[in-house]
């Protein structure tokens, strides 16, 4: 029952009940009958777990926040959390900037675009400005992808290959951002918006970027940080999907081959690099 707003009751979902981390008392671990919107917080291969466990389905609104693909079956997060009325909220923010009351700006995405301008209306405030949109799976697939999308621009500053080399990746990244979206039913415009082109342009650049960090790591040939780091399950879950809709992604591939241990960096970006030119 943290961030009442506008008169509705909101319950956070995103700590397992044995967690008793300080903030553990700000995260539920059961449904109050009055809430009014839930927002859950959990990584992107829990969130089915976490709604069994937690959330009986209601007629409440749902906000997930998890970006990443489910290994296995590869489902969006909306289609994991059935018999909710399902909504993202996704785009460019760390955590700990949000807790410092630091201005943010996401997407709030819902099946109608009266719903999300509802919900963006009742989980807005004066430092977080939330842009409703109708395009759940744009706005998904622009945040599952941009952690793949860093951890190759992590990837290559730590090998040394230059802001240049990061710049690529991250502008032929948002393509293969866009050609997934596009073939599964999502709309371009949504991934050149704060949930695409804004998320990737962050966490490809930012240290505070756990994808980031864990390609950097990549890239020295460091020790690889433990922790959550969506990308590592969903390079390979995204490269699944493309698979099926028939869609070129030469970047996820090569996180994908890399993180399997089936190429080495060298040979990742040698592949890359030795494509057959093609129109932009
Ligand atoms: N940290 C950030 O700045 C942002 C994170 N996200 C996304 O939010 C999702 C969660 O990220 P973080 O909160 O940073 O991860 P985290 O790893 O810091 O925290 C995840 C929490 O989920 C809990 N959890 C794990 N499995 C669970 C289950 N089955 N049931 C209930 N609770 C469970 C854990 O106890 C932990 O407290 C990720 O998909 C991430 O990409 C999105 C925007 C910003
Ligand atoms: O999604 C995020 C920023 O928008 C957080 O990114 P990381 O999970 O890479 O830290």
């Amino acid at each position: 029952h943290v961030w009442a707003s506008a008169g509705q009751d909101v319950t956070l979902i995103g700590r397992k009940a044995s967690g008793q981390a300080p903030e553990a008392a700000h995260y539920a671990t059961e449904l109050p009958q009055d809430t009014g919107i839930v927002v859950m917080a959990v990584p992107a291969q829990a969130t089915a777990d976490a709604l069994a466990t937690y959330a009986p389905a209601r007629d409440v609104p749902l906000v997930l926040t998890a970006k990443g693909v489910e290994r296995g079956s590869l489902r969006l997060q909306t289609d994991i959390a059935t018999g909710w009325e399902t909504s993202v909220l996704t785009g460019p923010s760390f955590a700990a900037d949000l807790r410092l009351g630091k201005p943010t700006a996401l997407t709030l995405g819902s099946a109608t675009i009266g719903a999300a301008h509802g919900l963006a209306d009742a989980l807005q405030s004066p430092v977080l400005r939330l842009y409703p949109t109708d395009d759940r799976v744009g706005a998904q697939i622009g945040g599952a992808l941009k952690n793949v999308i860093a951890i190759a621009c992590g990837a290559a500053m730590g090998a040394g290959l230059g802001e240049s080399a990061r710049a690529a990746l991250l502008t032929r990244g948002l393509a293969e951002l866009t050609r997934l979206t596009v073939a599964l039913g999502g709309r371009a415009e949504t991934v050149a918006g704060l949930s695409g082109l804004g998320d990737l342009t962050l966490t490809a650049t930012s240290e505070q970027s756990r994808n980031y960090r864990f390609g950097l790591a990549l890239g020295r040939g460091d020790t690889l940080p433990a922790g959550t780091v969506e990308g590592r399950v969903t390079a390979g879950a995204a490269m699944a999907l493309a698979e099926q809709h028939g869609i070129d992604m030469p970047i996820t591939r090569m996180v994908a081959a890399l993180l399997d241990g089936q190429v080495t960096l060298a040979d990742a970006m040698e592949r890359l690099l030795s494509r057959p030119t093609r129109t932009e």
